[in-house]
């Protein structure tokens, strides 16, 4: 292999055609960051880090600020860091006012003895860390406020449909290094009207997402609910342990969750052998990949459009 391989999305779901521009633009330079993050350290690490910080900064996706709002409407954010040498990994729940939980969960990953953070332990963690805090004014968009009032006059359950706008939007990065080596990042407001203290799949390994060198790496995103029924992101790894190719094995997974479980979901995959696959079960999922210096990226099913590094 030549170079890296990186994989990113912005959110699966029911999203208003008006909408796709934007999530192009971010997914671009998400990917123009991990890039910039690999030539200048060589690590997939900080690419994968940088594409998520990236879109953690862009209102435009559902995760730091543009996070979407719980019933009491307040932000509380999560988000998964993994790595595929030994499947370490670091997660964060619960979380406020800071502007990036990527890397509050990478934190987690490599400081403590434990997991996953929830809350305000987590927010206390972020401080001793040296993360500044954010205010809710910097994070909370009218995108978020407007999806967040018109799913209280709709009266329906918190699902991944752009209610108003705003709702979908989790965004996730996964790449491969020249050496084998992988990562996986996903970060999230979870969905406009969930509970407060709802804990989504996005920090739950096996769910939000999966890392392990000798299979591949995933990201997920969808309706968290029905991913943890169905520990999306494990079934995918044991298709791809199966030798399915990554494409059938995101596609047969989410299909097979929304049967089984309901709700619907899509997933972003590298194998060990650095092939991707996309799948969504949704009417859409925003991703980009690189190859060749080349971005690939789209939103639609068979949708598949090209522009230059
Ligand atoms: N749009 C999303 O991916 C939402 C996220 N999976 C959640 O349910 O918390």
């Amino acid at each position: 292999m030549s170079g890296p391989v990186i994989v990113v999305h912005g959110g699966a779901g029911s999203i208003p055609d008006s909408r796709d521009q934007q999530k192009f633009d971010g997914m671009c330079a998400a990917i123009r960051a991990a890039h910039y993050a690999y030539e200048t350290t060589s690590s997939i690490t900080e690419a994968c880090q940088a594409a998520v910080e990236c879109m953690e900064d862009d209102e435009a996706f559902n995760a730091g600020r543009g996070s979407v709002l719980n019933l009491k409407g307040e932000i509380e954010m999560e988000a998964l860091f993994m790595e595929g040498k030994d499947m370490n990994a670091g997660s964060v729940t619960g979380v406020k006012n800071i502007a990036h939980p990527i890397a509050l969960a990478r934190k987690v990953m490599e400081n403590t003895p434990h997991v996953l953070l929830m809350g305000q332990s987590a927010n206390d963690f972020a401080v001793k860390s040296g993360f500044e805090a954010v205010p809710d004014d910097y994070l909370m968009t009218s995108h978020a406020k407007i999806a967040l009032d018109n799913f209280l006059k709709s009266g329906s359950q918190p699902i991944t449909t752009e209610i108003g706008q705003g709702s979908v939007g989790t965004v996730g990065a996964i790449g491969m290094d020249v050496n084998g080596h992988m990562v996986s990042c996903t970060s999230t407001g979870g969905i406009t009207g969930k509970m407060a203290g709802r804990v989504g799949d996005t920090p739950i390994p096996g769910a939000g997402g999966y890392c392990n060198n000798e299979v591949g790496t995933i990201s997920t995103t969808g309706h968290g609910d029905s991913i943890m029924r169905y520990c999306l992101a494990s079934k995918i790894m044991h298709h791809l342990e199966n030798g399915n190719d990554p494409n059938i094995a995101a596609q047969k997974a989410c299909e097979s969750m929304s049967s089984r479980v309901g709700g619907s979901a899509g997933a972003i995959v590298i194998s060990k052998d650095g092939k991707i696959g996309i799948g969504f079960s949704s009417p859409k999922m925003a991703w980009a990949f690189l190859e060749n210096r080349i971005i690939h990226y789209g939103i639609k099913h068979g949708q598949h459009l090209t522009t230059d590094l």
